[in-house]
């Protein structure tokens, strides 16, 4: 059997690449049995039939497989965010990034339509994220500035883009991947946000082994994450955290709370804190919910 590449899942047909080649295969009786599905980005074994068709005898096993979009072996997500229209949402910039943590997907936070904001705001939120420790971009992809430092990041990845509608995931996409020709929408200007005109689950080459999934659902995942573990993966929280007076610390309302402390100090952003309160609140209220 030959070895290939999910890229597309049309109705019960799964095109897979191999090298240049596209075919579109079906999957073996075996997997319906056993209730295993094929996804858009498996590596899968087949047996070619002819010249253009196939079928798929092994999914390979797979790195991570998330369930919103359903894509497997996704090792990067792109989390991108305007600075304006619409305006920077930094709580679910936040949400998004323990949401890549909780997939074990790593992030790049791009900033975009850096074009429309001084350049001194760019910096600040730029600086607040790489000094957490996550790779920061602020980017104009419309104009083509930054798009060279995202392709490095896509490398020999499969990347998926986050990020609220009209963030401006389009235009990047079709700034890396010239020939794409996504569809962009504009941004209502009575809603401020822009049409949802990304729609289904495809995989579109940048070259060997890079891959780049326009498909969205990324962020609109619910954390499936119990309420008092949500400050680990807040990293900036880590070191003030030592100070706190209960080891059991939820960086609310206890005394003698480091986190809090480091907030007041400016050591620690109160937007993140702000998140981490919301956040946290969010998934609380789910689990009341759950246990009532
Ligand atoms: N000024 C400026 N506008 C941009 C930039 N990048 C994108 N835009 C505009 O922002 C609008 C939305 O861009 P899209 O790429 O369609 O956004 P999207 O995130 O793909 O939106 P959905 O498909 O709805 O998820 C379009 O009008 C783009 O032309 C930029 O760097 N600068
Ligand atoms: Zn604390």
């Amino acid at each position: 059997m030959a070895e290939g590449r999910v890229i597309r899942a049309i109705s019960g047909f799964f095109d897979v690449q191999d090298g240049e080649k596209v075919r579109r295969c079906r999957a073996r009786g075996v997997f319906k049995k056993r209730g295993t599905t094929v996804l858009v980005g498996d590596k899968v074994l087949y047996e070619p039939i002819g010249n253009n068709e196939g079928v798929i005898g092994e999914v390979l096993p797979r790195t991570t497989e998330l369930v919103r979009p359903p894509i497997a072996n996704v090792d990067h997500v792109v989390v991108a965010c305007s600075f304006v229209t619409p305006d920077l949402n930094l709580y679910m910039l936040d949400k998004t990034l323990v949401a890549a943590a909780l997939a074990g997907v790593e992030p790049t936070v791009v900033l975009t339509k850096s074009d429309l904001v001084v350049s001194e705001r760019a910096e600040e939120i730029v600086k607040l994220y790489r000094g957490i420790g996550y790779e920061t971009y602020a980017i104009a992809a419309k104009f083509g500035s930054g798009v060279a430092q995202i392709r490095a990041r896509l490398k020999g990845r499969i990347s998926v883009f986050a990020g609220p509608s009209g963030a401006g995931k389009s235009t990047l996409a079709n700034a890396l991947l010239p020939g794409l020709h996504l569809q962009t929408g504009e941004v209502s200007e009575k809603i401020g946000r822009g049409k949802q005109t990304t729609r289904h689950v495809e995989l579109f080459q940048m070259d060997a082994e890079s891959w780049v999934a326009d498909a969205p659902g990324f962020s609109q995942l619910q954390l499936e994450l119990a309420s008092r573990d949500l400050r680990e993966y807040f990293l900036d929280f880590t070191e003030p955290a030592q100070a706190c007076g209960y080891r059991g610390c939820l960086h609310l309302d206890e005394e003698g709370c480091g986190v809090k402390d480091a907030v007041e100090r400016s050591q620690i952003a109160l937007s993140r804190y702000a998140s981490y309160r919301q956040l946290y609140h969010e998934i609380r209220e789910q689990e009341l919910n759950e246990y009532s």
